[in-house]
């Protein structure tokens, strides 16, 4: 019998976009020493990737290192840019291929995947332009006869390492400004999802990118993929992912005084105050906490509503939850697909254990679904208090606790309450109050009136412990600059 997945797979119109081997020194390498890649929808083999050890990971770096300075010397701001508006051009080209794969690997629904194919490709048409903006300044300078400017390099060799949960766009982000700033990167892509950027990369090649700029080494070996943190031929790493493994690669990072950025875990608050529209309220619920079934890093963890309108928000909530049909991403009827793996779906029951232990209410959902696969049903628990687990720690799934709240104060203390701080999220029709509360939240990015934040040109970044750095916008792309003075004297 055909499988879901080889279906699937049958059904692409350019198969060689599904490839399993690294992409070390410009050159596709295939290893005997392989890892499984599992569909989540089924819990079974989508294929085996190669997996690299530590030497692959040193002759990545090398290779990156003796691309970069003939790539950027070579290049202009335009040239670079057209490259990448050249990928950009054949990732939309090759979007429904790319969001099935990506969809297989990761879970999603089809319609998310094919969304996150488009977002994805934003970063590299957003940095194609941003490429030739890459402007100095001339400083006037204290000294008689001398003049003094500023111009912008790149930095060299970047590592990049990303989470599964948007197996696309995490690393367009990345490597879209570091390319574009001419540097070039070593990717170590997600162990659960790395074909989407296996596809993306052939796409780049196409697209005229010297191949050596490029660097991808698929692994499940740690200690291979720890390279990146401490080999001195890289001088900048950009992580997003986990707070634990970020921390750690930091510190390991110091070492060799790389530049770093790091896109953490967040635990963001969704706040409904009682002048809120609240149906309005009720959609941006939904939208961010149940994108790619409630795992992303800004999906609302906690959703605090004000008391009077409590009960109102929580059954519209339901209702629209009730809704949700969750199945495999590839089906035409589903809009709430499986988490990524077995532990994730455990988490999210351990999590609706703890509070209904506690004396939370489970309003809808609550359950693991008989089925294969590692799916959670969509839960919306009531009764929530600061005590439960789900309060401090970020769920990653299809779980919305309702906590009451009085005063604007105690909500505003409530949602600060965490050692995270990467979005938040209010809803409110008073002006003074989208000020206030604005200001206050101690996050680095804020939603009000509206689930959803993430755009190319919108900064994208947290403060606290989840981490530092801004990613997209005008601002992404000088983490992977340094900015050097140049005084002229004596004219
Ligand atoms: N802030 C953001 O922009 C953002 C975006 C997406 C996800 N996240 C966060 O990511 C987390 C979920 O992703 P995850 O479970 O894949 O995180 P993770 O930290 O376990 O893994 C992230 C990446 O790091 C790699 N990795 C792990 N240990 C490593 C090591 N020793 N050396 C080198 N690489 C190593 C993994 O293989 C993966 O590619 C959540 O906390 C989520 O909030 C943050
Ligand atoms: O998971 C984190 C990234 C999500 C986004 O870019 O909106």
């Amino acid at each position: 019998m055909v499988s879901y997945q080889e279906q699937a797979l049958s059904n692409l119109q350019d198969p060689s976009l599904f490839i399993g081997d690294a992409f070390i020194d410009g050159k596709w390498v295939s290893k005997n020493k392989k890892f499984v890649v599992t569909e989540p929808s089924t819990g079974t083999s989508l294929g085996q990737v190669t997996d690299c050890d530590l030497e692959d990971f040193k002759n990545a770096i090398l290779s990156a290192k003796n691309a970069q300075k003939s790539y950027f010397q070579d290049t202009t701001g335009a040239s670079r840019g057209a490259l990448l508006r050249k990928w950009y051009d054949l990732i939309m080209e090759n979007k429904t291929d790319i969001a099935t794969i990506l969809c297989l690997e990761n879970g999603k629904t089809f319609a998310e995947a094919l969304g996150e194919v488009v977002y994805a490709a934003g970063f590299i048409s957003w940095f194609a332009e941003e490429a030739t903006r890459a402007y100095g300044v001339t400083i006037p300078s204290s000294t008689p006869r001398t003049t003094l400017l500023t111009i912008r390099e790149p930095v060299g060799v970047c590592a990049i390492i990303t989470p599964w949960n948007f197996p696309a766009a995490m690393i367009t982000r990345k490597v879209g400004p570091a390319l574009a700033a001419g540097n070039t990167v070593v990717i170590k892509p997600p162990s659960e999802t790395p074909y989407t950027c296996l596809a993306l990369t052939k796409l780049a090649v196409e697209a005229g990118l010297p191949p050596a700029v490029i660097q991808v080494c698929p692994t499940k070996n740690r200690e291979a993929a720890t390279e990146l943190a401490t080999n001195p031929m890289v001088h900048k790493i950009s992580f997003t992912g986990s707070t634990a493994v970020g921390e750690m690669l930091a510190k390991l990072a110091t070492g060799t005084l790389k530049k770093v950025s790091l896109e953490l875990g967040g635990n963001a608050p969704f706040i409904v105050f009682d002048d809120a529209d609240i149906d309005l309220a009720v959609e941006g619920a939904m939208f961010c906490k149940f994108r790619c079934s409630g795992q992303t890093c800004v999906c609302a963890n906690r959703i605090y509503v004000q008391k009077g309108i409590a009960k109102q928000f929580t059954a519209k909530l339901v209702e629209k939850v009730a809704a949700l049909h969750v199945g495999p991403g590839l089906d035409a009827s589903t809009t709430q697909g499986p988490l990524v793996n077995r532990a994730a779906v455990e988490k999210v029951a351990s999590h609706v254990q703890d509070a209904v232990s506690k004396g939370a209410r489970i309003e809808i959902g609550g359950k693991t679904p008989d089925a294969a696969g590692f799916f959670h049903m969509p839960t919306v628990l009531s009764g929530v208090t600061p005590s439960m687990i789900v309060s401090h720690e970020e769920t990653f799934g299809p779980l919305a606790p309702v906590i009451e709240f009085e005063t604007e104060d105690e909500a505003i203390r409530l949602a600060n309450d965490t050692e995270f701080g990467l979005a938040g999220y209010f809803f409110s029709r008073d002006v003074s109050r989208v000020l206030r509360v604005g200001q206050s939240l101690q996050v680095g990015i804020v939603g009000v009136n509206t689930g959803k934040v993430s755009a190319p040109e919108a900064p994208f970044g947290g403060v606290k412990e989840s981490g530092y750095g801004k990613e997209g916008s005008l601002y992404g792309l000088e983490e992977y600059q340094v900015i050097k003075s140049i005084t002229i004297g004596n004219w």
